[in-house]
């Protein structure tokens, strides 16, 4: 996710000479630096020199991150957090009093200039700093500022959404093998109805349910297949994995000694 941010505020225009990436392994954020004509250096060296200071490891590492870097951050640096579960509070405890947090929940399709990304802003933040955080991710699609109180919600819905949509849709491409259709080709059907049904919930505003109607002839094949969906308990199922989700970004959240 952090090279994906990378090569997003290159696209955008930002100065790759600006830009300083770490890794924990300094040879991949030395290979990742020279794909995209960035400077690359440890960790403390990095957030020493920056303004604006991304971190994107796992949960998991954050508070050993976050104590290899802490006297190193400058007293006026942005401090923007993607990772699931941790919230502002944990990360203020262990930086400089005073610092200023952004918690951030990106996703993927930030690959492509889609991305959808909710941010949190902690205690110190001036209005000009979540602007300024605003900014960063507007390079790379839309940004939502909501309370922290919803992110685990936010890491649920669009933060881990991908991934169920990519499984929806190799569901329907193997489907569409199973009624005999080539590989190649069930792909290109199942890809472009996703598109295009995306682009019709955008650009129409038409509510979900009413778009789903209109595709329903009555007795037809939509309202069997429906049926079948129903059957198999597939909306409950999406209930159900979606708590799950929010459960585990709760849960990756460090419990505070
Ligand atoms: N993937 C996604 O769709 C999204 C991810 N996120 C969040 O982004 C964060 C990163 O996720 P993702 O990109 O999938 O994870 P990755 O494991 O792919 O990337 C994290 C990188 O950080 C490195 N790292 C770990 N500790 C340190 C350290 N102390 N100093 C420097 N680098 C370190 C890891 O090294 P090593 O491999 O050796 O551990 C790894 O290369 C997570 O917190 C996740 O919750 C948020 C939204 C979407
Ligand atoms: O699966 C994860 O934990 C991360 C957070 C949101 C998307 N990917």
């Amino acid at each position: 996710m952090g090279s994906t941010l990378a090569a997003a505020l290159i696209r955008s225009g930002h100065d790759p000479a600006d830009l300083v990436l770490s890794d924990r392994v300094s040879a991949r954020a030395e290979q990742v630096a020279a794909q995209h004509g960035t400077r690359h250096d440890a960790p403390a060296a990095a957030a020493g020199a920056a303004d604006v200071v991304v971190l994107a490891v796992k949960p998991q590492d954050m508070a050993a991150l976050v104590a290899e870097i802490r006297d190193q951050v400058r007293p006026d640096a942005l401090v923007v957090s993607i990772a699931a579960g941790i919230t502002t509070e944990f990360l203020e405890r262990r930086l400089p009093e005073g610092t200023s947090v952004v918690r951030v929940m990106p996703n993927t399709p930030a690959l492509v200039d889609q991305g959808m990304s909710a941010m949190s802003p902690g205690r110190h933040c001036t209005p000009e700093q979540v602007e300024r955080a605003r900014a960063l991710m507007a390079h790379v699609g839309r940004v939502v500022v909501l309370d922290e109180g919803h992110q685990d919600a936010v890491t649920a819905i669009s933060g881990s959404g991908p991934s169920y949509i990519f499984y929806v849709v190799e569901a329907m491409i193997e489907a569409g093998v199973l009624l005999g259709l080539p590989r190649d080709t069930s792909t290109e059907l199942v890809v472009q109805t996703l598109y295009g049904a995306a682009t019709m919930i955008r650009e129409t505003g038409t509510h979900p349910t009413v778009l789903r109607e209109q595709v329903s002839s009555p007795g037809g094949t939509s309202v069997a297949a429906l049926r079948a969906l129903e059957d198999h308990k597939v909306r409950a199922a999406f209930l159900t994995a979606m708590e799950a989700a929010a459960r585990r970004s709760h849960e990756l959240s460090p419990r505070e000694e």
